[in-house]
């Protein structure tokens, strides 16, 4: 409870920081709203009891009060809405969402964007800042909104004690109405699959993919036909509900209304017998017709306070991983200008979160500074993950990465990544402008668009860049109104990227040329192999290639076949083919794959 309150106390701190003006302009509303229907009820009394009592002057002061009352009310509810939303636009999502973004992309490693667990977590607070900053004005609204009922009950309990039974009694076509709503949401519940079923079914009979079978198989009619029956059972169930949601709320409204004509009979015999006065009545009409108005406020935002309550878990979960891990960063190393020994691994064993078998099992291995290293093995044998440790995106569960001796995790994470350059199999598809496709790379120079245009050209991607409209000004992606790329035209967009550092200590291509043809590929191999030996001779960076083809990486100065998470052999390409070993096999089906007409054709 405290830490909940402390999250309120924060987000409470923020908007005075940074919205005084607006902050106080709802707490002076929340405060008005607190009076206004007592005061207007008591005013509409004045008016009354001394009308009758011939007091004109006390009549016209109660008129006047009664209208100002009214002029606020009327404003008020729509006041109190936009200061809300005006908060929680300026402040929600604008410091807070900041700070939730920037705790979940500047976490190290990736387990909180991979780990199922911690992903749900992130999913739910990365759109959370709207939820948490309502959450706080819900709680604030819910606390007036019961002064308000309080106010309201005192004033009714001095005209008779029994009226104070209507609160209860306004509560019954809140409770009755939710009880409705409970029952049309099992029913939605309930047939959700048959809507999901008419929609599927639609979406198959109109679109262009599904189209051409479904016109082909003749179908179409049946598509339809099964749609409608789909449509028809969801609507049947969800109508039947609504139709006892009608009768739960006729049920409350009717228990009220009793209740209201009670508490009217109770103060007219009251005025009758000369206990109290006609103002009462009017008094009491007054306050018992905005009861339910203020029941339902004070129910409908301690729920959203409890919404929001939900997120805040999750919130605090993501405050705490954040500070964790950079409080465990300690000292770090920074990394070095130049590698002189390389990258070493030392019994590396890491399994993912979530899974029982090891993606990397004992995995000891010797990179020198300057090489290029190719790794290869089946699917899912570990080079991604791999290459991932080397970047420092996984902390190994056991054993060491050292880069030029120092331990990967002394080393100051961002420094070591300012030395990487990546290109990776699942590449980022950016939904930027061209010049910033490119330059995210490295964003020191995202403005420097002769640094760009070299970027491109490395990664061969000139005939793409030269095509586009507005030239490194283009828009891309379709949704942002911008060009539509291929995934070939993608995973260039990346490779250039990844060409934006010069100087890196360690490049890593990941599959990156899984998406262009046979030509592209080649051409881009020999590009990167004399990058890779210039930047060898400037900073003894070491260039890791990740590929399913052997026949690409046959140049490359140490070739790493991983199976099943271990190492299974390393050493050059002639070495592994003298060897005769797992490579040597593969390699010679491959090539068979390739050459071998096939006899079907
Ligand atoms: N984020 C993850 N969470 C859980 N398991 C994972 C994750 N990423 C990879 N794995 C598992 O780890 C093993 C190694 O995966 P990895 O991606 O490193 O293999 P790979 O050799 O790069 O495969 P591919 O050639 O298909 O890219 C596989 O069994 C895979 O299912």
């Amino acid at each position: 409870m405290k830490r909940y309150l402390s999250v309120w106390a924060h987000l409470l701190r923020l908007s005075w920081r940074l919205e005084p003006r607006l902050t106080c302009a709802m707490f002076a509303t929340l405060t008005l709203n607190v009076v206004a229907v007592a005061g207007i009820a008591l005013a509409l009394r004045a008016i009354v009891n001394n009308s009758m009592h011939g007091h004109l002057a006390a009549a016209v002061v109660g008129a006047v009060g009664a209208a100002a009352g009214y002029g606020l009310m009327s404003v008020i509810g729509g006041l109190l809405g936009n200061l809300r939303i005006l908060l929680v636009e300026r402040v929600g999502m604008t410091d807070l969402q900041e700070q939730i973004q920037l705790d979940i992309a500047t976490i190290d490693g990736l387990e909180h964007l991979e780990n199922p667990g911690y992903l749900d977590r992130v999913t739910v607070v990365g759109g959370a800042a709207w939820g948490l900053t309502d959450g706080l004005w819900a709680a604030i609204t819910t606390v007036f909104t019961l002064l308000q009922l309080a106010v309201s009950l005192v004033v009714l309990g001095q005209v008779n004690p029994w009226l104070v039974v209507l609160l209860a009694m306004a509560a019954a076509p809140i409770w009755a109405g939710q009880r409705g709503e409970s029952v049309v949401r099992a029913a939605e519940i309930s047939s959700a699959e048959q809507y999901r079923l008419q929609e599927h079914l639609f979406d198959l009979a109109t679109s262009a993919g599904e189209g051409k079978e479904v016109r082909v198989a003749g179908v179409g009619e049946q598509l339809a036909r099964l749609q409608t029956d789909a449509w028809r059972a969801a609507t049947g169930v969800r109508g039947r509900a609504r139709l006892v949601a009608a009768l739960w709320r006729f049920g409350g409204w009717s228990v009220f209304s009793a209740a209201f004509v009670g508490g009217l009979a109770l103060v007219t015999h009251q005025a009758q017998r000369g206990d109290g006065s006609i103002g009462d009545i009017v008094l009491m009409i007054t306050i018992a017709a905005s009861l339910r108005q203020s029941v339902q406020t004070a129910v409908s935002r301690a729920s959203d306070t409890a919404g929001a309550g939900r997120l805040i878990v999750p919130y605090l979960w993501l405050r705490d991983h954040a500070a964790g891990r950079r409080a465990s960063r300690g000292a770090a190393v920074p990394a070095p200008d130049r590698l002189t020994e390389g990258i070493d691994l030392d019994r590396v064993t890491y399994t993912y979160p979530g899974t029982t078998a090891p993606a990397m099992d004992e995995v000891s291995l010797h990179i020198p500074a300057g090489s290029v290293v190719a790794v290869v093995g089946e699917y899912g044998s570990g080079k991604t993950t791999l290459v991932k440790m080397l970047a420092k995106f996984y902390q190994p569960d056991a054993g060491t990465v050292r880069v030029d001796g120092t331990s990967l995790a002394e080393l100051d994470t961002d420094s070591w990544h300012a030395r990487l350059a990546c290109a990776f199999q699942d590449f980022g598809r950016f939904h930027v402008r061209a010049r910033e496709v490119v330059g995210l790379g490295d964003p020191a120079f995202l403005d420097d668009d002769e640094r760009v245009r070299a970027a491109v050209r490395t990664a061969e991607a000139h005939e793409i860049f030269d095509r586009m409209p507005d030239g490194l000004d283009t828009q891309l992606g379709r949704e942002l109104g911008g060009i539509q790329l291929s995934e070939g035209q993608w995973q260039r967009t990346a490779l250039a990227r990844a060409s934006m550092r010069r100087q890196p200590l360690l490049f890593v291509l990941d599959e990156p040329t899984a998406s262009l043809d046979a030509f592209s590929e080649h051409a881009i191999f020999q590009s990167y192999m004399s990058r890779a030996r210039a930047l060898a001779a400037e900073t003894g960076g070491i260039t890791v290639i990740v590929s399913h083809r052997f026949s690409t990486v046959t140049g490359a100065d140490l070739i790493v076949v991983l199976h099943q998470g271990r190492l299974a052999e390393v050493g050059s390409h002639q070495e592994l083919l003298a060897a005769g070993g797992r490579y040597a096999e593969l390699y010679a089906i491959q090539g068979n794959a390739y050459t071998d007409p096939s006899p079907e054709a």
